[in-house]
């Protein structure tokens, strides 16, 4: 049984907590004091610390309390909690090592998610660190087969990034947990829900793939629900749902950042009762998946800007994957560079000439803000254009790629004592920095920027920045 210990000065929040996490089967143990949680620390383990900021015992706050804790237990989580939120306090208890720091008054469910996800969080990076030192894999590519019953040849890569990737997939899979994806476009998210999937002890069962943002407002609710014939114009005939298709199975939720509202309170409501109530009936049918979402956006940020419903946020991020980008795995290049060789060579059926050492060093310089798809496309276009086995040389690169571009898209030539040269270095230097930040997001990036889109095109166009 998982242990947990409350620390807090009021005495009615120690018991409403112990009340919950125990329904919920943890043993829960408090203190009304820190110097009273630092003797029970040392006498037993504790999995989990939900520990006050402001403590009344002077020596021994939140901070002090939390440093102690990993100190003595570094395998303990601990969530600090705070009436006073203040972002410095936050950032430098996140730093001390704490898992999170929220703010009260907390919701029953938010307090069981918290619980649910320190322990998981604590007992991945236990088993990540022992996996650490496991040598690389033996086959950095295998094959593996595309929901869609193609068979692809899958890149797992050798860098630490890669690596890091693919010791939490394997550690998240085999559980029940929701996951969300984060990751710049084309990173691979959807191939990793895919392998979360194929991982776990569902992939018997179906893995159905939603785009969230190619869903109308209107269309959402039947694409995800189901409806029932005549439920609206238009519905001749009644309609399955992706939540009953996927029933078992796995429901990749794509780009869920851009479901509306109304449909994200409706998706809150299914997955807290595990029932789909398809349009135009009453009729409640029980679901049985495990949802794993992604978002090319920070969905955090989105939930701050009131965009994204925390409690939705909450439910779906049990976990939390980062994809990296391409340019964070530049060391497995060669590795996707001759699996899509072979892929090609199988659309094209002929074969293919090598890439030189000269296009190798433009790939390794290009900042790929398409990520894996961009270079997948980039390599059909190449040996499309070459001819059998001949060399594939920078001749045959898209003009984005052609070196000259990318060496005039990193700096900007002129007069440095020039004044309108020096405020187009610094604006060029500030784009570059704002469009990495939100991951080659130009939308976001416009916005951070508090300007148009049109604007923003306007600027990269004219400080030649090739995205
Ligand atoms: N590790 C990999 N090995 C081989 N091919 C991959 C790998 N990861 C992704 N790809 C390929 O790259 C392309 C983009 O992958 P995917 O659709 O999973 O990315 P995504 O991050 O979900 O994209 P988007 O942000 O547009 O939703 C696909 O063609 C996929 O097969």
């Amino acid at each position: 049984m998982k242990t947990i210990l409350i620390v807090d000065d009021e005495i009615q929040i120690c018991t409403l907590l112990t009340k919950i996490l125990s329904k919920e089967g943890y043993e829960v143990d408090h203190s009304v004091s820190g110097t009273g949680a630092l003797k029970m620390l040392k006498d037993k383990t504790y999995d989990a610390v939900f520990c006050d900021y402001r403590l009344k015992d002077k020596e021994i706050d939140g901070s002090v309390l939390s440093l102690k804790i990993r100190e003595l237990s570094p395998a303990t989580g601990v969530i600090v909690m705070t009436g006073y939120p203040d972002v410095r306090i936050a950032i430098q208890l996140i730093k001390q090592g704490i898992y999170d720091y929220v703010v009260k008054p907390l919701s029953a469910t938010q307090v069981i998610l918290l619980a649910q996800k320190v322990i998981l969080h604590q007992t991945l990076s236990s088993k990540e660190k022992s996996i650490e030192h496991t040598p690389p894999a033996e086959t950095p590519v295998s094959t593996l087969v595309s929901p869609k019953g193609q068979l692809s040849q899958f890149v797992y890569g050798n860098s630490n990034a890669s690596r890091e990737l693919h010791v939490q997939i394997k550690l998240i899979a085999p559980t029940d947990y929701s996951v969300v994806i984060l990751g710049e476009t084309g990173t691979g998210k959807e191939s990793v829900a895919h392998l979360i999937h194929t991982q776990s002890k569902r992939k018997n069962k179906p893995f159905v793939a939603i785009d969230c943002g190619s869903l109308s407002r209107e269309l959402a609710t039947s694409e995800l629900f189901g409806h029932e014939k005549g439920a609206f114009t238009g519905a001749i005939q009644a309609k399955i749902g992706a939540f009953q298709e996927a029933e078992g199975g796995t429901l990749f939720l794509d780009e869920i950042g851009n479901l509306s509202y109304d449909v994200q309170t409706t998706l809150l409501r299914v997955i807290q009762e595990r029932v789909v109530r398809p349009v135009g009936t009453t009729k409640e049918i029980p679901v049985d998946i495990r949802i794993v979402v992604a978002s090319n956006e920070d969905l955090q940020q989105a939930v701050l800007n009131g965009r994204f419903r925390d409690d939705l946020y909450y439910r779906l991020n049990e976990f939390t994957v980062n994809v990296p980008s391409l340019r964070q795995r530049t060391e497995d290049l060669p590795l996707f560079v001759a699996a899509f060789k072979q892929l090609v060579e199988t659309e094209l059926g002929r074969s293919c000439g090598d890439i030189t050492e000269e296009v190798y060093q433009v790939f390794c310089h290009y900042a790929w803000p398409g990520n894996i798809r961009e270079l997948k496309n980039v390599m059909r276009r190449l040996y499309l254009l070459s001819t059998d086995n001949a060399p594939v040389t920078t001749a045959h690169l898209p003009e984005e790629l052609q070196p000259a571009q990318l060496q005039s898209s990193s700096f900007i030539p002129g007069n440095e004592a020039d004044l309108k040269n020096v405020s187009r270095q610094a604006e060029y230097k500030k784009i570059l920095d704002v469009l990495q930040q939100v991951r080659f997001n130009k939308s976001e990036a416009a916005r951070l920027m508090n300007i148009d889109r049109k604007t923003l095109y306007n600027k990269l166009h004219t400080l030649n920045i090739l995205l």
